[in-house]
């Protein structure tokens, strides 16, 4: 659906210059939800004014369904662009329009018809969950109702891909989820192709079905979310999944655990799929003279299956506990000990 290859951009002069994309490659898949997650400066913002040809790249192409949007110009991109819709971290709207004109606009550019143009209102009005409000100003509206009109403002023109730039980073927590589940529910009824930038691994965690990691104008990391979760590679990776693997403090507290519970061994260990749900600490207490003590835990969900956590502390004989941490391998449990080795 979308492919990039060797996609570069370049600011500045070849000597002195930066490359904010730095060689990027890879593929999205129609229907899917697609994230980009990096820290400020990684190149997220570049590379997606790239994609809906807001800017074109130094060097390299980049492929939407069949058109190579890098290679066009003038009328023929304009009219490419409007089939790449984008929803904005702060929501862009007219503030002397209302909540229906605001999402007319981009069908009155394109000269649709007034009647055509009502009917796919108030269709799109009931789509995002804005009925009732139709003739209120955005200043009349929460976060989360001006975001709902950004988003049935970039599907008026039936785009085949929606790009969200950090679309929820302006909104509250629950708001946030609110606004993901519209996402999830348009990508399902609709089968639109998503692509979204974000530095929350919340986000990616509750919608994305697979991401890829930005650090210095180079994708570091891409796959299936359950599978980052579970074994992330790069430094940077590990750093955004701990974000919503790891409760605040984490560390600080191992530390104090590690004195707190200073016998035996404290180990983590890593569940998921359906061994979240399998009675693998049952069997492991029954089967070994070990002393097992829950010390912390925590199981989320992504949109490829749950993956959890959980901090043991087992207190034994060093070989019987060797024994029992291979049982939990044989189970298909990673583990990692942690402290008091
Ligand atoms: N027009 C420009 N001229 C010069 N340098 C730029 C320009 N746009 C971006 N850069 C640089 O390119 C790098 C990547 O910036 P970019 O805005 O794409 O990152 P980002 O991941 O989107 O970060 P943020 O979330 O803070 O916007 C940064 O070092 C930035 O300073």
């Amino acid at each position: 659906m979308i492919q990039l290859s060797k996609v570069e951009k370049r600011f500045g002069s070849k000597e002195n210059g930066i490359a904010a994309v730095d060689g990027v490659s890879f593929t999205i898949t129609e229907g899917e939800i697609f994230g980009i997650i990096g820290y400020s400066g990684a190149g997220k913002s570049t590379l997606i004014r790239l994609l809906n040809g807001l800017d074109m790249p130094t060097s390299g192409s980049i492929k939407i369904g069949k058109r190579e949007i890098t290679a066009m110009k003038g009328q023929e991109l304009r009219k490419a662009r409007q089939k790449i819709s984008m929803v904005f971290q702060h929501f862009n709207l007219l503030w002397s329009r209302t909540v229906k004109e605001n999402i007319a606009f981009p069908l009155e550019i394109a000269d649709v018809k007034k009647a055509e143009r009502d009917r796919k209102v108030s269709e799109l009005i009931d789509l995002v969950g804005l009925a009732g409000r139709e003739n209120a100003y955005p200043s009349q509206l929460s976060g989360g109702q001006k975001q709902r009109v950004g988003i049935a403002r970039a599907l008026a023109n039936d785009p085949e891909v929606l790009l969200c730039d950090e679309a929820t980073s302006a909104l509250d927590p629950e708001t946030t989820d609110s606004i993901l589940e519209l996402l999830t529910s348009i990508n399902e009824r609709l089968g639109l192709t998503i692509v979204l930038i974000t530095h929350e691994m919340h986000v990616i965690r509750k919608i994305c079905h697979r991401v890829a990691v930005m650090e210095a104008g180079k994708v570091v990391e891409i796959g299936q979310v359950l599978d980052v979760f579970q074994s992330p590679q790069a430094p940077v990776t590990k750093r955004f999944v701990s974000q919503v693997t790891e409760p605040a403090g984490t560390n600080e507290a191992l530390g104090n655990l590690k004195k707190d519970y200073s016998e035996g061994t404290i180990i983590k260990l890593f569940f998921i799929g359906e061994r979240t749900e399998q009675p693998v600490l049952a069997n492991l207490i029954r089967k070994y003279d070990v002393e097992v003590n829950i010390v912390q835990g925590n199981i989320s969900q992504t949109k490829g299956g749950a993956y959890g956590t959980l901090l043991l502390q087992l207190v034994g004989e060093k070989a019987e506990m060797d024994e029992a941490i291979a049982y939990l391998h044989e189970q298909g449990v990673k583990t990692e000990v942690i402290g008091n080795e």
